[in-house]
């Protein structure tokens, strides 16, 4: 069933069942994550806004380590890292699937959006933080090449097939804050006659429905972007 079109039905959740997201409401994609696959799983749950400049004593307590939200707390049991939280509630809420059934398929799906996370996100706010340095929009390119071919290669709608799985919800970064920091500042890192594929993909990516449901107001995004990234 395409997530764009389909009605979505919260999946068995027990009456007593605990599950909190420690966020950040204004613009973070890592939070939009979850919150993304806690929408496609049709899951209740209470969203606790931190304050990133003084964290709350629950949130140093549930991330010791990383000191970031998301954090998810389902029955008192805190899972961090937006990845490792989006394959915790595809393990414990069936219905819509996120990741894919095969090993082979699961294997690939951590492939890329271990790639997308950690290389190309940092990649991408470089070229942009530089205003479209040429060397740092070269580097960017070469990684989304990786990407442009990936889809090429599927020739499907998302880089989860009909719908979206792992790697489009990591990837969505791309598709909203991306967009937006560009027209923040002016600039096209992604440009779309030279990695068409992927600017097919994010118009098919915000147009689904339960990710729509999530993203914040494009225009605090951009606002977001000019304040940090604008020149004075
Ligand atoms: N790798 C983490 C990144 C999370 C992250 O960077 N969160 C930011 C908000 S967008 C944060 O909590 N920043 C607070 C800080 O760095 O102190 C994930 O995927 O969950």
């Amino acid at each position: 069933m395409n997530p764009a079109t389909q009605e979505l039905k919260p999946v068995y959740q027990e009456m007593a069942e605990e599950v909190k997201l420690y966020g950040y409401v204004e613009v973070s994609p890592f939070v939009t994550r979850v919150k993304i696959a806690l929408n496609l799983k049709g899951i209740n749950y209470e969203f606790i806004q931190e304050d990133l400049d003084n964290k709350s004593p629950d949130l140093l307590k549930y991330n010791p380590v990383y000191k970031k939200v998301p954090v998810l707390l389902h029955n008192g049991n805190p899972i961090s890292e937006s990845l490792v939280i989006i394959e915790y509630i595809d393990e414990v809420w069936k219905g819509v699937p996120i990741m894919p059934n095969d090993a082979y398929e699961k294997a690939q799906a951590r492939f890329w959006s271990t790639f997308i996370a950690d290389k190309c996100h940092p990649a991408l706010f470089k070229a942009i933080g530089s205003h479209g340095e040429e060397q740092a929009v070269a580097e960017a390119h070469e990684l989304l090449q990786f990407l442009e071919n990936e889809l090429n290669v599927k020739g499907t709608k998302f880089f989860g097939g009909d719908n979206i799985n792992l790697v489009d919800i990591c990837a969505g970064y791309i598709a909203h804050w991306v967009v937006a920091a560009e027209e923040a500042l002016g600039i096209e890192v992604v440009t779309k006659d030279k990695f068409p594929k992927i600017a097919e993909w994010c118009g098919n990516y915000i147009n689904c429905q339960v990710v729509k449901d999530c993203l914040p107001p494009r225009e605090r995004v951009v606002a977001y972007y000019k304040g940090r990234f604008g020149k004075a």
